[in-house]
């Protein structure tokens, strides 16, 4: 009964505060309920070693991607080992599993997921998961239970436990009548692709209950992210990650997009710098929940020429995918973050020369040429 109380006090307290000034809340009628679960979790609940005012309590969902353990890496620096959570619905890899807290959780099970950010007394969300762009138009039931379905559960549990959400939008929440060369923060957003979609429903839903609800929801359009330790899943820019490898192994790469077909890229510390700078950054610095992001656009063509600064004897040719360039035809070719750099000081690191010549410096651009000498 302690739990019951507690929630309908929680409840009431909402009704009263919107935390936005604007009308009170009527609170969604699933946080009446009580997770059966949840009540024997509280019964047994213990108090915790740490101090929650120190740091805050990180669960990234969807953790196993392209995107992340290299998130986790960079929280669990800032935060402590033990303050961030990764999770997803596969298994971790031994490097990872033994470097830091790891659960299984399906964002698609709302009751273990309200038991998880209870149980370990979460106060910040990573949302991850997600089907990415071409793995999402050829499931789209799945993507649309994933990347909406599962955002509702997300969005009801960090509202309910007043957490500061992050969730990732994309250059792929724009479509081809929006304007290409730059995309602003705020335009006509009419995707053509499922991804997209989601992705527009996570900003525009995501605000909603920030104004509704006063949750401090918070989302960076991220462009096509390059890393070298982690592979992508399944989008329309995976090329722009894939060349580096080919590169090395076989000094040949086929490239599933037009040469000249020129997108807007990062290399993954720009991103996640940029995600905890605007998850650190004081809500009052926010004129906008929802920013665009840059550092660099390029084609395939403009990328292999810089790659053969490093690997002279690379052989590109070009066999299109015929669904990833329509997507990509239907994107920002440019992207203008002028808000993110005026409202959080956002500023990107790395331009196209020291995005590849650190891919290399990580990979290795010597072993290739030596196999050949
Ligand atoms: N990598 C990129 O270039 C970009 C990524 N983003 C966004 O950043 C986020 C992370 O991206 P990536 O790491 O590249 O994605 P990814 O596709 O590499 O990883 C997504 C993860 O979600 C997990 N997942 C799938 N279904 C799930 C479920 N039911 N419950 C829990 N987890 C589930 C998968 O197991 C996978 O590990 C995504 O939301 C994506 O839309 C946005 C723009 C660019
Ligand atoms: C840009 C993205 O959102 C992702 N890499 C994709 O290509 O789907």
């Amino acid at each position: 009964m302690a739990v019951a109380k507690n929630l309908s006090r929680t409840v009431s307290q909402l009704l009263q505060t919107s935390g936005c000034g604007c009308q009170a809340s009527i609170v969604p009628v699933r946080w009446i309920g009580v997770s059966p679960r949840q009540v024997t979790s509280d019964v047994s609940f213990h108090s915790v070693s740490f101090s929650e005012t120190d740091h805050p309590r990180v669960l990234i969902t969807g953790g196993l991607g392209q995107l992340g353990v290299g998130l986790a890496k960079l929280l669990r620096k800032r935060f402590g080992k033990n303050n961030v959570i990764l999770s997803d619905i596969r298994k971790p890899p031994d490097h990872v599993f033994y470097n830091g807290p790891f659960i299984y959780s399906d964002i698609l099970d709302y009751k273990n997921l309200r038991e998880i950010v209870v149980n370990n007394r979460i106060t910040w969300l990573f949302h991850y998961s997600a089907l990415l762009s071409a793995i999402g138009e050829a499931n789209v039931p799945l993507a649309r239970a994933v990347n909406i379905t599962g955002l509702h559960n997300i969005l009801d549990i960090a509202a309910e436990h007043s957490l500061r959400l992050f969730v990732p939008s994309t250059i792929g929440a724009f479509g081809p009548t929006s304007p290409r060369n730059s995309t602003p923060d705020l335009c006509i957003q009419r995707p053509r692709t499922i991804y997209g979609v989601s992705k527009v429903h996570a900003e525009l839903m995501g605000e909603y209950y920030h104004y509704r609800y006063g949750l401090d929801f918070r989302c960076l359009r991220y462009p096509g992210i390059i890393s070298a330790d982690s592979q992508p899943g399944g989008g329309t820019t995976d090329y722009a990650v894939q060349i580096f490898h080919d590169a090395i192994k076989s000094g040949k790469f086929q490239c599933n997009l037009k040469p000249d077909t020129c997108l807007p890229m990062m290399y993954i510390d720009d991103c996640l710098k940029a995600t905890l700078d605007v998850m650190e950054a004081p809500a009052a610095a926010l004129s906008m929940r929802t920013y665009n992001i840059n550092a660099m656009s390029f084609s395939p063509e403009e990328l292999a020429q810089e790659v053969k600064k490093h690997i002279p004897e690379l052989q590109v040719t070009y066999n299109v995918d015929a669904a990833r360039q329509a997507i990509a035809d239907s994107w920002p070719m440019n992207f203008d973050d002028s808000n993110a750099r005026r409202d959080w000081g956002w500023k990107h690191d790395f331009d196209l020369s020291e995005l590849v010549t650190t891919m290399f410096n990580i990979l290795g651009s010597d072993s290739r040429v030596a196999q050949i000498n």
